[in-house]
């Protein structure tokens, strides 16, 4: 597994290519903003009415190297403002996954919300996701905390 992923990102032909590809805004960024990015035909943007959700497209395909993955995660500015969220946050995208980056915004707001053209909408996070054994047992092994779990430390 690299020690830095290295992701091989291609633009749809139909995207707007003038747009920043990604990159971290500052040096301690963990995530990097990913821009809805529309098709010619629509660059006026998509109106998400209060409670709407919609699939914005970022315009790009990702190869992420095997044993990691992307997280697609809310920007909290967008969240406080204005209620727009992702109904499927974290959103998993996996590394053997070629098609078109897709982020699923969701107004919980109470007004409708212009999703404009370039516009920052999500951030995206690479995360290490190793496969798993899976192993069926008849017994598993004890711990202090046993079963207890749901508030079983207190309230809250
Ligand atoms: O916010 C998202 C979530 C997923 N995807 C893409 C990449 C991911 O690898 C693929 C499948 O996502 P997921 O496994 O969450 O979807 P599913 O509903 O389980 O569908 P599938 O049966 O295709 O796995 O869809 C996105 O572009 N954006």
């Amino acid at each position: 597994m690299q020690d830095t992923p290295r992701i091989r990102i291609k633009r749809l032909p139909e995207s707007d290519h003038d747009q920043p590809l990604l990159a971290y805004a500052t040096p301690g960024a963990a995530g990097a903003d990913l821009r809805a990015n529309f098709p010619a035909a629509s660059r006026d943007g998509v109106t998400l009415e209060p409670g709407q959700r919609a699939l914005i497209p970022t315009g790009l395909v990702l190869e992420i190297p095997e044993g990691w993955e992307v997280q697609i995660r809310p920007r909290s500015g967008l969240a406080l403002k204005h209620g727009i969220g992702l109904p499927n946050s974290p959103g998993t995208i996996d590394c053997d996954y070629r098609g078109p980056l897709g982020v699923i915004l969701i107004n919980l707001g109470q007004e409708p919300f212009l999703v404009t053209h370039g516009e920052r909408i999500a951030q995206m996070v690479v995360a290490r996701a190793p496969q798993a054994v899976f192993e069926e047992v008849t017994e598993v092994s004890e711990t202090a905390r046993g079963a207890g779990g749901f508030g079983s430390t207190g309230r809250g």
